[in-house]
């Protein structure tokens, strides 16, 4: 759904000038670039299973793809809408950059294609060159390019804090202060992001993404500023530009920023007052200009009294802050939230449920959501998978969900109640990151193994 501006540009400059549909993919299988026609007719599904199929063939010609026995697994099978595809790994000494596909959807357009083979497989390869060349430049798969994905649906609902937010929103159309959003685990802190640089002012600018928590200490500064050639052992020739360069013009979104290491919180908190980056092992200074969107579940108050965040910095990001509350504080929302999730999911689990019952309905408002939209939006898809009914039922809402609703807690899951507050808590209190987890692990007096496992049977994200 998000970004990469630069790729986005080079296939439509290529589709406009071989007059066929492109996509791009990331080594999951996952899109990350396409031309417009593409997204309307395959959506942004993942294509995983597909491609490990394709895997190590090269260039693989397809004809009437849905119907080839290649094809088994893909969600497209027996009904796809592309009538050739010609897709290309891109691989180069070994390292996975995705792959590449030009689509015809069009009869005139598939005779074309089948009769001109070579000569598109040529400038498939030629393409390859050109994105891999940048994505050797970019982080790619923690950029979004906002180019495909101009509208992210974000349902405000009716309740009275999301009426709010929505007419802030409305209000900043042509500010770019900066913005903080809290919120806990699965409230739409990052869905927000996106939607507000959609509706800002920068909204033909890149939209990049950061998440603090998944840096290394070591790489945070060379990550956020770029580094010049030979500035450390293993530096790319010609440097690489940082997430602050990328995000010129447009807005950087720093997710998890409670987790930014303390050393460098000045470095942050002066680009954010002057501008001006400097990258690592430069001597010159670039002006910059971003709109910084940050986003976290911790407590500033808490990080603060402990001397792990700023103060000042604190200030200059908090100049807009929104908090999003909990789904169990806005369950008047549930019913527009539960039709959303309905609908979006149709096409991933290949039903096409439209609603559900009232008992389903009265489950759902009965429970308490402790990893709100998101686990809603699992327990919704889970529902949609397994339901044999036209509507979905009771019968098809996960086990743990009806054993809350059906059964006073008994005193088992009391104790795992209390204990995946207490590892939450430790979690928000240390941070996310492997290193917060490994203090969390210290001080709960468990190994992090422990954690880990505990972590996965409480449902508790990782
Ligand atoms: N208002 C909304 N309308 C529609 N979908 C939503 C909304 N809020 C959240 N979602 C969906 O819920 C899921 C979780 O949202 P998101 O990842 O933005 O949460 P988050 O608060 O950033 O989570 P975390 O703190 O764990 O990073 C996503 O699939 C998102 O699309």
């Amino acid at each position: 759904m998000i970004l990469l501006n630069s790729i986005a540009k080079v296939i439509q400059a290529f589709s406009k000038l071989l007059h066929i549909d492109i996509a791009c993919f990331n080594p999951d299988g996952e899109l990350i670039a396409a031309t417009e026609e593409y997204v309307r007719r395959k959506g942004r599904k993942s294509h995983a299973l597909f491609f490990n199929t394709l895997y190590g063939h090269h260039i693989t010609f397809l004809h009437h793809p849905g119907k080839m026995q290649m094809c088994e697994g893909c969600h497209f099978i027996n009904n796809c809408p592309s009538k050739v595809e010609l897709v290309q790994d891109m691989i180069i000494n070994g390292k996975k950059y995705g792959y590449l596909s030009f689509v015809s959807f069009t009869e005139g357009n598939e005779k074309v294609l089948i009769e001109n083979q070579e000569y598109y497989a040529e400038w498939l390869s030629r393409l390859k060159e050109t994105i891999i060349s940048i994505l050797r430049d970019i982080n790619e798969f923690k950029v979004k390019d906002v180019s495909i994905q101009l509208n992210p649906t974000y349902i405000f609902g009716h309740s009275k804090a999301l009426s709010q937010i929505h007419s802030l929103i409305e209000n900043l159309k042509y500010s770019t202060s900066s913005i903080l959003i809290t919120g806990e685990t699965g409230t739409g802190k990052s869905l927000l992001a996106e939607y507000i640089h959609s509706t800002s002012i920068v909204s033909k600018g890149p939209f990049i993404e950061l998440n603090c928590a998944s840096i290394p200490e070591s790489l945070f500064e060379s990550e956020l500023f770029g580094y010049e050639e030979g500035a450390f052992t293993n530096a790319r020739r010609k440097g690489k530009p940082g997430y602050f360069e990328l995000a010129n013009k447009g807005t950087l979104f720093l997710d998890e920023i409670a987790d930014l290491p303390i050393n460098l919180q000045p470095k942050l908190l002066k680009v954010l007052q002057d501008g001006i980056i400097q990258r690592v092992g430069g001597t010159s200074s670039k002006k910059v200009n971003v709109r910084l969107i940050a986003a976290t579940n911790q407590s500033f108050d808490e990080l603060m009294n402990n001397k792990l965040f700023r103060p000042d910095l604190f200030y200059r990001l908090n100049v807009i802050p929104i908090t999003i509350p909990p789904l169990r504080e806005r369950m008047e929302d549930l019913d527009l939230l539960v039709e959303h999730f309905i609908e979006k999911l149709q096409e991933r689990t290949g039903k096409y449920i439209s609603t559900c019952t009232e008992e389903y309905r009265k489950l759902l408002s009965s429970y308490h959501w402790p990893g709100n939209l998101r686990e809603l939006e699992n327990v919704i898809e889970y529902s949609m998978n397994i339901e044999t009914e036209t509507r979905l039922t009771q019968n098809s809402l996960p086990a743990y969900l009806l054993t809350k609703q059906l059964s006073k807690p008994n005193v088992e899951t009391r104790l795992c109640e209390a204990e995946r507050e207490i590892i939450i808590q430790k979690l928000q209190h240390y941070g996310n990151s492997y290193n917060g987890k490994q203090l969390a692990a210290k001080d709960l007096g468990i190994s992090i193994r422990t954690l880990y496992r505990k972590m996965d049977k409480l449902h508790i994200r990782s």
